[in-house]
């Protein structure tokens, strides 16, 4: 029998882009790649072994088809999924070099997702047999009818004993609909959800509590551990459903030159993992997704939070060097990585 699914819930984006570093204007031929984050997280679980619904709208046509190949080619069930609207959310991205920061144009006004009705999406079959629901702010941040669509979600998910994960995904850059409020959303997202994820600042946001800088330069930095207890001990005042906080730690020395660790805070306890000095960076686009992916993962299968966050951490790192949103990396790689 197959385990209990794992449901994620978001748009999924093709991410257009021109290759070797150069800016979108050169050159006469893009990348097609597919992103989106929860899409990222459905992919990256399945690659790992589990058993993952994906549940997003996608226009009718070749298009819509495409994406759809896309997620079945990687397992992923689709068969909730709705078909409608005029086009596929897409963004066009630019990779970083040296000084110059990389580039995100979102072009998804109008997508499928966009236009997405509240009511479309019955949630009640999808969750039946469902162990998990992992949903992100992004899917907030789009348009009042995928925050209510949201919200159905995260309250019968809720009343039928399925899991809550959610990352904060804050994204500036979205939010646009009328009444949109980022930093209230987040925190109702968030009082919801027995595993949170996201990084110092999306934390800050959704919290209002200033986070504590992070300023690897090399693995041996030591983060301040009674620093990082009492913040954890002011953020479990205000999610006190939460079993388990994750701030993922980056710090950008150059472009592609980062380090990266994580912490988690469970039961009292604060447990951090070594720090990655990742240089080169080959494409950090979705290291936060396999984090939550790996994490929610080793979760399922191991009951110690130490090796579940060095996983993650180590899945994380893994994702910088491989292009493309989503990560590929398989268990026993990852495994390898963190061992070494
Ligand atoms: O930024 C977004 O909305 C995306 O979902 C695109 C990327 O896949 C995502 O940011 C990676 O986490």
């Amino acid at each position: 029998m197959m385990d209990k699914k794992i449901v994620t819930f978001g748009e999924i984006l093709l991410r257009l882009s021109k290759e070797n570093n150069s800016r979108l204007s050169q050159g006469r031929q893009f990348n097609g790649d597919f992103g989106g984050s929860e899409a990222n997280v459905a992919v990256s679980l399945s690659v790992l072994g589990d058993n993952v619904e994906y549940v997003t709208r996608v226009p009718d046509g070749p298009i819509g088809n495409a994406a759809l190949m896309h997620l079945r080619e990687f397992g992923l069930d689709t068969s909730h999924i709705v078909k409608g609207g005029d086009r596929l959310g897409t963004y066009y991205f630019e990779s970083a070099a040296s000084m110059r920061n990389s580039v995100v144009v979102y072009d998804r006004n109008n997508s499928s997702f966009y236009s997405l009705k509240h009511g479309d999406i019955d949630w009640a079959p999808i969750f039946d047999d469902a162990k998990i629901f992992h949903c992100s702010g992004i899917t907030c941040a789009m348009s009042k009818d995928a925050l209510d669509t949201t919200f159905d979600a995260l309250e019968l998910a809720e009343r039928m004993g399925v899991e809550i994960t959610c990352d904060i995904n804050y994204r500036k850059n979205l939010w646009h609909y009328p009444g949109a409020n980022a930093k209230a959303t987040l925190h109702k997202l968030m009082e919801y959800s027995s595993f949170i994820f996201g990084d110092q600042n999306e934390w800050e946001v959704g919290s209002s509590l200033k986070h504590i800088p992070f300023e690897a330069i090399d693995s041996s930095y030591k983060i301040d551990e009674d620093a990082y207890i009492a913040y954890f001990k002011e953020l479990q005042k205000q999610f006190p459903r939460c079993k388990r906080m994750l701030i993922a730690l980056r710090n950008q020395i150059a472009s592609s030159h980062h380090t990266l660790t994580g912490v988690l805070y469970s039961d009292g306890k604060l447990y951090k993992t070594k720090i990655y000095d990742i240089n080169p960076v080959v494409d950090p686009m979705g290291c936060g997704d396999a984090f939550v992916a790996a994490f929610i993962h080793a979760r399922m299968k191991w009951d110690d939070d130490q090796r579940c966050l060095d996983f993650a951490i180590a899945a994380s790192a893994i994702k910088n060097t491989i292009i493309g949103d989503q990560n590929l990396a398989i268990e026993d790689e990852i495994i390898e990585v963190m061992n070494h």
